[in-house]
This record gives structure tokens, sequence and C-alpha cells, in this order.
């Protein structure tokens, strides 16, 4: 009989959804929650993805399975969640994992999280803008940030899904609405134009790319993309034709994907590294690491503007301080108010989203 108990036990453990005491209680509180691993997993943070199984999504679900300071990881979708959770489960790293299905499963996801990071939405087609993503990206937005200031309210949140300029000013209205907001926590992902700008600028210079560093501030569409070149790490400059060359390629790297893809969607692979990047920085703050600095788009005090992208700095709280630009040279000054002219009808289009 104790051998029995101890094998029950034994099971129970390694494999969560296999034990039948699970598998009552699941069926008896009606829910359908994908629970991969019931017990076990290391120390660390509670993440959920919300568009999970998308191109974005899987990739990214994959990645932060293999980041040691997450525990916990939730992956919800409206669809294909079961397998995606299914398959990174089996993945030989800490963090347990769980998947969510529909919207009937939206709170138990984002309960308890310390961080959610949503790249749920549709992605562009060649010939499109980001803002022409809107009509279907800002309800989607607006439904999933109600369900994050209701259950986790004090979640950092990592907006993926565009516009951008948008959908940043659309959540934190939402959370404005429900008396949650924290400009503190609330980030949009710009990171991938970091990732480009680095890449790209090595490339002209002949050096490793992970040796650069390239502030790119504003937003994350078209002209508001600013690379600030003569902010470069290490120390250099470009020519005239360098700085056209750089800006316009920075700026165009997302229609550069969405082209290649012909139709295929947009980036979602060095997307997901990019969003792994800056969710690895937001935890390393939350932990308390000092010195963890990555560009974001933010509520900010920088410009005149209410939300722009810059340098800020992680803390225990999320933000823990919003950099200035920093001298501009003449060039940069000139997109600087082309990228203002831009962010601003952009940042009111989110707004009245939500208060029309
Ligand atoms: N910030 C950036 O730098 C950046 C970079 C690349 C893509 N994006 C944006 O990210 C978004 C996703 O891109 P993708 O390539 O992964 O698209 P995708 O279509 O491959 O995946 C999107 C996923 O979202 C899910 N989804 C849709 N509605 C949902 C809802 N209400 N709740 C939860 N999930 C929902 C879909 O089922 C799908 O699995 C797009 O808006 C794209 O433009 C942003
Ligand atoms: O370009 C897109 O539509 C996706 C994303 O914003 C990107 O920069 O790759």
């Amino acid at each position: 009989m104790q051998q029995n108990g101890d094998a029950n036990q034994r099971i129970a453990r390694i494999s969560g959804h296999l034990n039948p005491r699970n598998l009552q209680m699941e069926e008896s509180s009606g829910l359908q929650q994908v629970n991969c691993r019931a017990k076990g997993g290391s120390a660390g943070f509670r993440v959920a993805i919300l568009g999970a199984a998308g191109g974005i999504g899987q990739p990214l679900a994959m990645l932060m399975k293999m980041n040691p300071l997450v525990s916990v990881l939730h992956l919800y979708d409206v669809v294909n969640s079961p397998g995606v959770t299914a398959d990174i489960s089996h993945m030989d790293t800490g963090a347990v994992v769980r998947g969510f299905l529909g919207q009937n499963q939206l709170e138990n996801a984002l309960t308890g999280m310390d961080l959610v990071i949503i790249p749920a939405g549709v992605p562009r087609k060649p010939g499109m803008t980001r803002d022409d993503l809107f009509n279907i990206n800002a309800g989607i937005v607006k439904t999933l940030c109600e369900g994050v200031a209701k259950c986790c309210p004090k979640a950092i949140v990592n907006l993926i899904s565009n516009p951008v300029n948008s959908t940043v000013p659309i959540a934190a209205e939402v959370f404005k609405k429900s008396g949650t907001f924290d400009p503190k926590r609330l980030l949009g992902v710009t990171m991938l134009d970091v990732v480009r700008a680095n890449t790209f600028v090595a490339e002209v210079l002949g050096i490793d790319p992970r040796e650069v560093d390239v502030p790119v501030v504003g937003g994350h569409a078209g002209v508001t993309i600013l690379p600030l070149l003569s902010q470069v790490k290490p120390p250099c400059s470009f020519t005239p034709e360098e700085t056209d060359y750089l800006t316009v390629r920075i700026q165009n790297g997302g229609t550069e994907v969405v082209e290649a893809k012909a139709g295929a969607g947009s980036a979602t692979l060095s997307m997901a590294y990019a969003a792994v990047k800056f969710a690895d920085a937001c935890l390393r703050g939350l932990r308390g690491d000092a010195g963890v600095v990555q560009c974001a788009f933010v509520a900010s005090q920088v410009t005149e503007l209410p939300f722009f992208a810059s340098k800020v700095r992680l803390g225990r709280t999320g933000i823990a301080e919003i950099y200035p630009l920093g001298p501009l040279n003449a060039y940069e000054r000139i997109g600087l108010d082309k990228a203002k002219k831009e962010l601003a009808s952009s940042i009111e289009k989110g707004v009245s989203f939500i208060k029309k």
C-alpha cells in the first residue's frame, strides 16, 4: 500500500496532468486549462504571453522557457495554445508551463503574473502601414489590458502588438479607466529597432554587432523610428551617405521583412529574439540588478508628447528612470521634428479610441 502511495505521489510530481486527482479537480471546476506541470520548477518570476500561438508567440514562448529567471510561464491564445503548451512543456528547463485557451481562460492566465508580454494581433501584409492594423488590434489590446487591470494590476506589461505608437496609449487609457495606471509598468517594445540598428551599424563599421549599442528613440513606425547615430557606442562617425543609408534602413526594417515574406506576415523570429532580450531586462530590473538600461516607448516627459521612446533604466517596480535624449546633431533634430508630428496623431488616435 505504502509502495503504491509513493508511486502515485511520484507520478503526480513528475506529470501533474496525469494525476487522476488533478484531472478530477479540473473537470469539477469546469476548467479546460492545460496544466502541463503542476509542481516543481525553479524560483523566479511568473510570466504570461498573450498571443502565444502566433508567429512571434511561439518562438517567444520557447525562448522564455529557456530563461532561468522564469519560474512559471502562462501561454494564452484564442487558438492552438494547448498544442504549443504541450510542445514547450517538454523542454527540460525549470519553468512550469500552463496553457490557456479562449476568452473565458484569460483571467486564469493573468492571475498572479509579474510580467505580461502581449504579441496578440494581426500582422502587416505588403502595402500596409502599421496604422492599417489599428481597427483590429486596438480592440484586442483593449480586451487584454482590461484583463490585466482586473487580474494582475501590478504586473509589468510589455506591449508588442502594432501599431505600438497607438496601442500603448490605448493600454494606458484602459488602465486609467480602471484606476490601475502606473506609467512605470507599461512599456511599448521597440527593442527590434535597436536590434536592427545594432546589426546594420555593425555591418557598416565591420565589427561584431554585440559590441554595438545604438539608441533608437521616438516611436515604432516609419519616420517615428529615430536612430541616434551620433550617440553610437563605441564612438564612431559616419559620412552623410552612410547616415542616410542607415537611417532609412533602420526605419524600413519592418517593411523589408514584410516584403520578403510576401504576404506570410511580418518579423517573428527577430522579434521573438528582441522581445526576450527586452523581457529579460525587465526581469533583471525586477530582481534588483543595477544599471539595466534599454530603449522603450513609454509615458514620458522627455518631449512635449505624452509618450515617447527613449532609454529607460529598469528597476524593482518597472521604469526607475527615463533618460533625456542627449545632444542631437542637425540631421537628428530634423528627424525628431518629423517623428513628433506623426507620433502626436498616432497617440491621439489611441487615446480617443478609449475615450470616445
Ligand atoms: N513591436 C514590434 O517591434 C513588432 C514586431 C513584429 C510584429 N509586431 C506585431 O505583433 C503582432 C503579432 O504578430 P505575429 O506575427 O505574431 O502575428 P500572428 O498572426 O502570427 O500571431 C498573432 C496571434 O495573436 C492571436 N490573437 C488574436 N486575437 C487574440 C486575442 N484577442 N487574444 C489573444 N490572442 C489573440 C492569434 O490567434 C495569433 O496566434 C502584430 O500586430 C505585429 O504587427 C510588433
Ligand atoms: O513591420 C511590421 O509590421 C512588424 C514590426 O513592427 C517590425 O518592425 O518588424
